[in-house]
């Protein structure tokens, strides 16, 4: 299977979004990734339900929703009604977090875990086989534009090892400072799935970057 690309909107022109979606829409990159931020969980905020409906009307590829947000099992219905096709609790985030990922699932969406950059991939033992994505947060949450954390690829590898052990069908993304020059160690090592914002947004031609990363 080829490497799976989730461009993050938060890059994006948040006076243009329209403009930005419909060149998702034209690229080769296979979701949308959306960062949801509530200034508690994360020191930051990005937006919230009316944006999000409005980025899913003009999106033709799946939304993969991130909610950095405390309790986010509190807005499960929300999200589902706002277009979230996936939607990535933390972990650090979720008292319940298997009832949680069951609660997705059962809203008809699919359940994602992210975790942060201090979270080891053995707290995920028991509950391997209920998450569909598994995004491993290669920065501190909270902002775009930083640099990849090198423990990642570590991480990649022992996520990797859990996921066959255990006969999970899990897939592996990798979210913060992913560009064109780390892309292929992060590949090698075990990652199904790139998020990159700011190395697509701010490169000069974010259609060739999309279509280059897809390439790797
Ligand atoms: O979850 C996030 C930040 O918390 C973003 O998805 C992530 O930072 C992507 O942006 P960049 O590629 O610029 O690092
Ligand atoms: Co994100």
């Amino acid at each position: 299977m080829s490497t799976l690309i989730a461009p993050s909107i938060l890059s994006g022109d948040f006076a243009h979004l329209a403009k930005d979606i419909e060149m998702l829409n034209n690229s080769d990159a296979d979701r949308i990734h959306v960062d949801i931020m509530d200034g508690v969980f994360v020191p930051n905020m990005s937006f919230g339900f009316p944006v999000l409906k409005a980025i899913k009307k003009y999106a033709s590829k799946p939304l993969d929703v991130h909610l950095m947000i405390i309790q986010p099992e509190r807005y499960i219905s929300r999200f589902k009604e706002a277009g979230a096709d996936t939607l990535i609790v933390h972990l650090e985030a979720c008292t319940h977090l298997h009832n949680t990922l069951l609660a997705i699932k059962k809203a008809e969406m699919q359940a994602g875990v992210a975790i942060n950059p201090h979270t080891a991939i053995n707290n995920l033992e028991a509950i391997i086989l209920e998450i569909d994505q598994l995004l491993i947060m290669s920065v501190n949450p909270g902002f775009g534009g930083q640099k990849l954390i090198e423990p990642t690829y570590r991480k990649i590898e022992l996520a990797r090892n859990l996921i066959e052990r255990s006969g999970a069908k899990t897939i592996i993304g990798i979210d913060g400072g992913v560009d064109l020059t780390n892309a292929p160690k992060l590949i090698a090592v075990g990652a199904d799935l790139l998020v990159s914002g700011s190395s697509i947004f701010k490169s000069e031609n974010p259609i060739q970057t999309i279509a280059q990363l897809k390439a790797l």
